[in-house]
């Protein structure tokens, strides 16, 4: 999917601005405080419904103004056109329309752009907690298997009403009857979960290793999954086993919903031994990896948003990277304070650059 037009009214410091980005490569160029982060945050909400630097979405609305609103045209791989809005206003209420319909039901309009992100605070993909690469993970099994979210939504669903009965205790024999009901319930979904899982980083693994030797050589970077219980019981048996835990605490310690991604360089943990940059490019080789993935297994050509390039990435790093997403057809929006960070850019044809100035956009 290409985004071919996008228009804001009143988001953060853009009373009002469009562009019309290349479909490879758009470079964002403008001073601190201009803007550049914000027209990504607007892509981003597209893809994710939602900002990647608040959870206030009060915040994203213009001061003084009461909603915000993001337009974009897109095109998708046969080239068909649709027309995608979304709105927010201060009372919370979220609107958004696709081809003039309007829904709101957030998944139609996400599953429609597939966004990725990567900025300087991307290190927490490496070295943060298991629930972001646990999102890492949904994000390309949402966009690549169709039942993924239905199966994670309804996961949620009985996770919820276990734990529930976990926080009252079980003291009547109705109670273990319920219980026993919500475990079965559990383990029926979260296998189904956790073979999705374990066969999409199977899969991710090999393009991992290969896009590693590139960017990280001196380095042995290693991934593996962790399912979210113990590797020799069924989800089934653990449950059984962290039942009187689960009571005391009050929630279930063990399932899908605390799966995760593990990372080892050289044998040892990653925030040991790589350096800052270093661990950005351990982020920009898993997130390569995935777009690589998301592009062979559905044809399609997402959308990859880099803010702050410059930063903490040197000049053949931050190539590699852009280098590697284009190759793959991905659209790509990159932002800079100055142009000589983006230098080697010259060399890509269909790139456009904008100026950000005081909330205006100007195409070069
Ligand atoms: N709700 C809002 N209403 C109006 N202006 C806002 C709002 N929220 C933020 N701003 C202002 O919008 C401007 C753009 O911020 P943004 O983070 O997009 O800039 P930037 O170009 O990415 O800066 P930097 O290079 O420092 O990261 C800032 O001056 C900020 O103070």
């Amino acid at each position: 999917m290409l985004l071919t037009s996008l228009a804001l009214t009143t988001f953060r410091n853009f009373n009002s601005a469009s562009l019309t980005p290349s479909p490879s490569l758009s470079i964002i160029v403008g001073k601190n405080g201009s803007g550049k982060s914000s027209l990504l945050e607007s892509i981003h909400y597209l893809g994710f419904g939602r900002s990647f630097r608040t959870n206030k979405h009060q915040s994203v609305i213009q001061r003084e103004s009461n909603a915000f609103t993001i337009f974009a045209q897109c095109e998708n791989e046969e080239g068909d056109v649709s027309k995608i809005g979304l709105t927010r206003s201060l009372s919370e209420q979220f609107q958004c329309s696709i081809n003039g319909e309007h829904s709101n039901r957030l998944s139609d309009l996400v599953s429609l752009l597939p966004v990725q992100l990567f900025t300087p605070q991307s290190t927490d993909l490496v070295i943060g907690s298991p629930s972001e690469r646990r999102r890492f993970c949904d994000w390309g099994l949402f966009h690549v298997e169709q039942s993924y979210a239905g199966l994670m939504k309804q996961y949620a669903k009985v996770l919820k009403n276990r734990n529930a009965l976990l926080k009252v205790g079980i003291t009547q024999s109705n109670d273990k009857e319920q219980i026993a009901y919500w475990d079965q319930q559990l383990c029926i979904l979260g296998d189904r979960i956790d073979l999705l899982r374990k066969s999409y980083v199977e899969r991710l693994i090999p393009l991992f290793n290969r896009t590693c030797e590139q960017f990280l050589p001196e380095f042995s970077v290693e991934i593996s999954y962790y399912k979210g219980w113990e590797k020799d019981r069924s989800l089934n048996e653990s449950l059984l086993n962290k039942m009187a835990y689960d009571l005391k605490i009050g929630h279930t310690s063990v399932g899908p919903h605390k799966a995760d991604l593990r990372f080892k360089v050289n044998s040892v943990q990653a925030q040991e031994l790589l350096s800052r940059g270093q661990l950005r490019m351990a982020v920009a080789a898993l997130q390569l990896s995935q777009t690589k993935l998301f592009t062979q297994e559905t044809q399609r050509h997402g959308i990859f948003l880099l803010d702050d390039i410059g930063a903490e990435l040197d000049a053949d790093k931050r190539e590699r990277f852009i280098d590697g997403l284009i190759e793959t057809g991905t659209q790509v929006f990159v932002t800079a304070i100055e142009q000589e960070q983006l230098e080697f850019v010259n060399k890509y044809k269909d790139k456009k650059m904008f100026h950000v100035e005081h909330g205006n956009v100007s195409e070069e």
